[in-house]
């Protein structure tokens, strides 16, 4: 039986010390906290991704640098499983344990705890693919990843600087080349190469699209489209903004997906540069999310959010399917979390099913995998389209009956070229927009018309412990603190369309709130009011009690 090389391992988690004072936790997003205090958490997620590798058979696992869309300080890392998901959830306490332990040696007890109870064996080849986003802490949190493969020793291929749907990507290509399942070439031109041939096909016939901005929320989203464009030839202008790789402090800073998702305004860079009746869009700090946007004549500000993807997308899927007479067989659903905007919701409900879970990326991807066709986003511009393997083989080798089966049953089979099914994609879920609305002759006014967005409020509130904060119902009802809840719905009850919960978030120290009505007045008023019971319940300071909380 192999064992662990203590030696290699010791000497090398001696340059890189925990700090004392940190207790870290792999969340819903990986590790993610300051860059500079990241160092020991690197080190050691290298040797766990090698021995997740290990224990699938020298399955290639996937690691990326990246706090996303967080200020330019701060840092993070995830693992990617073999089909390019996220890490299996089991394995996230791994990581939290291995991360937090003391010094060298609890570590290295802390491995091989871990490898007895997972019954690794050590003799099996390791492999690993990794990359990072263009924060300038990246460079150093990858060398010591870098001495965490080598002292596991596993053979580890540097896909450099670049967005986290291709990391996704290259991981499940790697692990299909060759098989009937190949996912694309195992490059990065090869993911280039596939979105640009699959977009190509899915326009050709149609008008010329008219350019497009794209906020690249100066990130690494900058250098992917720079790329895709010359995949893309002149089929889509691109106009590209926030591209500023080497201006300190500029990622993410007033720009990107989540500035404009959490503002609901233009980010002020792009006021003189955003036509009138274009369409714009914001990328985040790693492109994986994106939110969509136009100024109507009035120079008023329209958001096209992840929901209004989801409904322009699903329904454009519902026809093709429908359209190649597929219908009876492939069945088409839509996954949201609680913060779908309600008319969203009501949209989608009439047309398709709907399933409601809980906040996170991987309970959505999880649930779209129980359709032939799971379109999921979350509000907030982060999602994709899964095909089901039954689905894909009947697509490849269903026979239709007339021209116009013949061409829907294309562009089916060429969505699924487009998509990046791996993880919600930025770049891809563009190119995905771009088609639907090239294919309905749609401008973003007619896209935004699908459903009028009901009024909505998101407030946090700090309380002591937001641990006393649980919920049931994918998250939409609070079973503790006891009584809450009936406090909450005797709020909601006052106000028409009233909608409101509370839930403590995944990523940061707060108790979320979101709050829905009518009219904007009635959803800011019953979001600080629930605000108000939150803040109180839990018997927080009066002195420091917000203003706005009623
Ligand atoms: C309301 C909201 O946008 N919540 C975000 C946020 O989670 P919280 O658990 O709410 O902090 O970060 C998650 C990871 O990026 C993302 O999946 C989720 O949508
Ligand atoms: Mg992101």
């Amino acid at each position: 039986m192999a064992s662990l090389h203590i030696d290699v391992i010791k000497a090398l988690s001696e340059i890189h010390p925990k700090p004392s004072d940190i207790t870290f936790q792999y969340g819903t997003a990986g590790f993610r906290t300051l860059g500079s205090t990241l160092d020991s958490v690197l080190f050691r997620v290298g040797l766990l991704a090698g021995l997740r590798s290990k224990k699938l058979d020298g399955k290639t696992i996937g690691v990326m640098v990246t706090a996303s869309h967080n200020p330019e300080q701060d840092n993070g890392v995830k693992i990617v499983d073999p089909r390019g998901e996220m890490l299996e959830a089991s394995w996230e306490g791994h990581a939290t344990t291995l991360s937090n332990a003391p010094n060298t040696e609890q570590f290295i007890e802390a491995l091989n705890t871990l490898i007895q109870s997972t019954k690794i064996d050590l003799s099996r080849p390791c492999n690993v693919v990794y990359a990072r986003d263009t924060r300038p802490s990246g460079i150093s949190l990858i060398s010591a990843l870098e001495d965490g493969f080598k002292a596991i020793g596993c053979s580890a291929r540097n896909a450099g600087v670049t967005t986290t749907p291709i990391l996704h990507y290259l991981v499940r290509a790697i692990n299909t080349k060759g098989t009937p399942e190949s996912y694309g070439e195992d490059s990065e031109d090869g993911y280039y190469r596939k979105l640009g041939l699959a977009f190509k096909k899915l326009v050709s016939g149609r008008p010329i699209i008219q350019p497009v901005l794209i906020d690249c929320a100066n990130g690494v989203g900058a250098l992917a489209v720079a790329k895709l464009m010359e995949y893309l030839g002149d089929t889509i202008p691109l106009v590209l903004e926030n591209i500023s790789l080497s201006t300190p402090g500029a990622l993410n800073n007033a720009c990107g997906a989540d500035y404009v998702k959490t503002m609901q305004k233009l980010p002020p860079s792009l006021m003189d540069h955003l036509q009138f009746g274009q369409r714009g869009c914001s990328l985040d700090g790693d492109a994986d999310r994106l939110m969509y946007y136009y100024l109507d004549e009035r120079g008023q500000f329209h958001m096209l959010d992840g929901d209004k993807i989801a409904a322009l997308v699903a329904s454009f899927i519902v026809e093709l399917v429908k359209s190649s007479g597929l219908e009876n067989e492939v069945k088409v659903g839509v996954v949201q979390t609680a913060y779908a905007n309600g008319a969203s919701t009501k949209y989608l409900a009439d047309r398709l099913p709907v399933k409601c879970v809980p906040t996170g990326v991987k309970h959505l991807h999880h649930a779209a995998e129980h359709y032939d066709i799971g379109v999921y986003f979350e509000a907030n511009g982060h999602g994709t389209v899964i095909f089901s393997p039954h689905t894909q083989a009947r697509l490849a080798q269903y026979q239709p009956s007339t021209p116009a089966q013949s061409t829907a049953l294309g562009h089916l089979i060429n969505l699924t070229q487009l998509i990046n099914q791996t993880v919600g994609d930025a770049l891809s879920d563009m190119l995905l927009v771009e088609v639907v609305l090239a294919h309905k002759s749609y401008t973003g006014v007619e896209w935004d018309s699908l459903y009028v967005d009901l009024p909505n409020r998101l407030v946090k509130v700090v309380v002591g412990d937001r641990n006393v904060f649980r919920t049931e119902n994918a998250e939409r009802r609070l079973v503790s603190p006891p009584g809450l809840q009936q406090k909450i719905e005797g709020l909601v009850q006052r106000y028409e369309g009233g909608r409101s919960f509370v839930r403590p978030s995944g990523t940061e120290d707060v108790v979320r709130v979101y709050a829905e009505a009518v009219v904007k007045s009635q959803a800011d008023e019953l979001a600080f009011r629930v605000a108000g019971l939150v803040y109180d319940e839990v018997g927080g300071d009066l002195a420091k009690r917000p203003k706005e909380f009623l």
